[in-house]
């Protein structure tokens, strides 16, 4: 049973570690309401506040908002990437996550080698993770690039490998952030199949989406975000109404 129980939630960016005071006065009188001073005296971006909400089995939940209302960072979270600064965060299951291309990879290792790496990383046998490498490299469509270090690759060569990586196992909680569905149009096209798939295999689909027909499509519920805190959670026609666009 995957879930992802969240209580009174925040996460802080510090802004200015260096006492620039006077420009701190003018940030915070400029803007009282997301920029704030932690007790270090720092400016702070209040990213996301007091989040509470539980994401159960058989959940698809769409994140929306506008611009900066913390989508992004709140996938980052579950998926362990940030630390929250107050709240709890429990999250049961697999996590699989389509958000950062080059996340958990090592950008001195082939596209091969991280394959075989994450492989043994999630418990597969080495035979396993070379059969897994291959399957990867003939979906990525990278050529020789799968066999050089992934510095050396491009952002949409590092989209392919990461969607080819992450669409070839099937996470209990599939996280993504919506630019993921944006490669080039072939590539997408034969990603779709893949990605629908690992849609409805997955117990738990969080994505973070403008996009309201990719919501309507996919998703059961939606959480709408603003100034890093929830205005919103309910079903999608709860909280979109007639709405397309964010
Ligand atoms: N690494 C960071 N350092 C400092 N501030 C950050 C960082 N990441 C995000 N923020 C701030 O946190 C807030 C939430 O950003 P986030 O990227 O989560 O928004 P979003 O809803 O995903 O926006 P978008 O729709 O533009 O992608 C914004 O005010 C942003 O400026």
């Amino acid at each position: 049973m995957a879930l992802v129980d969240v209580a009174d939630l925040a996460i802080e960016f510090p802004l200015y570690h260096h006492n620039a005071r006077s420009l701190k006065q003018r940030i915070l009188a400029s803007s009282p309401l997301r920029l704030k001073k932690d007790e270090d005296n720092r400016i702070v971006v209040a990213a996301l506040r007091d989040l509470t909400f539980r994401i159960g089995n058989g959940e698809r939940v769409a994140l929306v908002g506008p611009n900066g209302a913390g989508k992004t960072t709140l996938l980052r979270t579950i998926a362990g990437v940030y630390e929250p600064v107050a709240g709890t965060l429990r999250v049961e299951g697999e996590i699989g996550s389509l958000i950062d291309p080059a996340a958990g990879m090592d950008p001195l290792l082939t596209g091969r080698e991280n394959v075989v790496l994450r492989a043994l990383y999630r418990g597969l046998t080495e035979a396993d993770g070379r059969a897994l490498a291959d399957e990867v490299a003939g979906f990525a469509g990278l050529g020789e690039f799968f066999e050089v270090p992934i510095r050396g690759y491009s952002a949409g060569m590092s989209v392919r490998l990461s969607f080819a990586m992450a669409t070839a196992m099937t996470p209990a909680i599939l996280l993504m952030d919506e630019w993921f569905l944006a490669g080039d149009s072939d590539f997408m096209k034969k990603a779709e199949t893949r990605l629908s798939k690992l849609v409805t295999d997955a117990e738990i689909l969080i994505i973070a989406t403008h996009d309201m027909t990719i919501v309507r499509k996919w998703c059961t519920r939606a959480i709408r975000l603003e100034g890093g805190r929830i205005l919103a959670d309910g079903t999608v026609d709860e909280v979109l109404g007639a709405e397309t666009v964010t």
